[in-house]
């Protein structure tokens, strides 16, 4: 069946799949923004085609043409689309690798037909090193990551492995007899391997499209979560991871506590050093309290200058202490500014689910209550939120009395 395919229309087929892919790749790589390693592949479907071009018409084609420069394109563009995919993974790219693999394969080829004409030699050297070059792109894909670009990393990779393999094996097959002769044009190994080629061509340019596909989605997934100053968890997203922790707490009947945090007078340190030197100290705050916290512990940005904690596990009093360390910790070292050092300090209240239960807002609004009443008694310290039932008045005091306070920015 493979003899009976025509090699001029299977030509032509793989020409306009690999100009259909180039060009999808060059429109992805076109909104792309920061992201690497489109334009390389592009780039290296452009070298790639024009190399098939030329080698598919040796009938035609002075060999130099047809041979030499067709194979240095085809090592080109391979060599360029495995920069891309270390492109895409943030690794080093030696620009120079594929030139000089292109050059060299070019210098054996041109000895091997123009000086001594040795079919069986440029076929070997020819197909281990496209071959050699897939398997370095399967390489770098089929590595472990993490969902979902694994899938599109081992996607992309499956394929060039396979590829690369069936490359390699080419030489062997003449070599222990499999195929009886040297692939002229039109054979049946010739024809599998262009159906091979635009398999590959379609699966890998696909591959690449997925992994941009979802290392985007990745980014908008982060940046739909997080605070795009402090990296903290949003408002939106604190209160969604909280109420799932407190369900899991409550299930296994375990504490969790809630701290709120606001630095204190930070109005004055926008006034005194500027807003980009405020925002430098906000996230000096967070590297600061990030300290303290384990991994399962959550730190949200619920307003300007207020951070909410949830630690899980913790009870009052250890919770109390953690505060206290953050508290220490943040009062006893400046920030270091250009001109001089930013001292700073905050105010933390405390709920803890012994006391408040696990209803995020009946939490929130404990330590909020606790928050301000570290406010009212003089900042820089920590205070427990009280249990409910205790004296209302002295709570509408404290409130008035912080408001006070807040007035004469004392
Ligand atoms: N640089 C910077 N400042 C912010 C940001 N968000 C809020 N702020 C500032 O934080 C200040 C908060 O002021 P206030 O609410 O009066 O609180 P405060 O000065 O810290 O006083 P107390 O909380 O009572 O100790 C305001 O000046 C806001 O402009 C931010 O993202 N970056």
């Amino acid at each position: 069946m493979l003899a009976a395919l025509d090699l001029t229309t299977l030509t032509v087929t793989l020409t306009l799949v690999t100009l259909s892919m180039t060009l999808l790749l060059a429109l992805a790589a076109w909104h792309a923004g920061t992201e690497q390693g489109l334009r390389h592949w592009a780039l290296g479907n452009c070298a790639l085609m024009l190399g098939l071009l030329l080698n598919v018409n040796q009938q035609h084609l002075h060999h130099s043409l047809s041979v030499v420069l067709a194979n240095g394109l085809m090592t080109l563009g391979l060599g360029v689309i495995w920069l891309g995919v270390r492109a895409f993974k943030g690794r080093s790219q030696p620009q120079w690798g594929p030139i000089c693999a292109a050059a060299v394969i070019m210098l054996l080829l041109w000895f091997f037909r123009f000086q001594v004409d040795r079919l069986d030699i440029r076929y070997a050297v020819s197909s281990v090193t496209l071959g050699g070059l897939c398997l370095m792109c399967a390489r770098e894909l089929l590595i472990r990551a993490a969902q979902p670009l694994r899938t599109a990393y081992w996607f992309s990779g499956s394929i060039a492995l396979l590829y690369g393999f069936c490359l390699v094996a080419r030489p062997l097959a003449v070599l222990f007899g499999w195929q009886s002769d040297l692939p002229v044009l039109d054979s049946p190994l010739q024809n599998l391997t262009l159906l091979g080629a635009m398999l590959a061509q379609i699966g890998m340019a696909s591959g690449f499209i997925l992994m941009t596909h979802y290392r985007t989605a990745e980014a908008l997934h982060r940046l739909s979560e997080r605070d795009a100053l402090t990296n903290t968890l949003n408002r939106r997203s604190l209160q969604e991871q909280a109420h799932v922790l407190l369900n899991l707490m409550a299930q296994r009947g375990q504490p969790v506590t809630l701290i709120m945090v606001d630095a204190d007078h930070f109005k004055r340190i926008n006034d005194e050093f500027g807003h980009q030197t405020g925002d430098a100290v906000l996230c000096h705050l967070v590297a600061r309290i990030g300290q303290h916290l384990r991994s399962d512990d959550l730190l949200g940005r619920f307003g300007g200058e207020e951070f909410t904690l949830i630690l899980p596990g913790l009870d009052t009093e250890r919770a109390a202490q953690v505060a206290e360390r953050i508290r220490q910790g943040l009062c006893s070292n400046p920030w270091e500014s250009e001109s001089k050092p930013v001292w700073l300090s905050v105010s933390l209240g405390v709920a803890c689910s012994e006391h408040h239960g696990y209803d995020f807002n009946t939490l929130l609004s404990a330590a909020d209550a606790a928050l301000y009443r570290a406010k009212a008694l003089g900042r820089n310290r920590v205070e427990l939120a009280p249990a409910p039932g205790a004296d209302l008045e002295d709570q509408m005091a404290l409130r008035l009395l912080s408001q006070f306070r807040h007035n004469l920015d004392v």
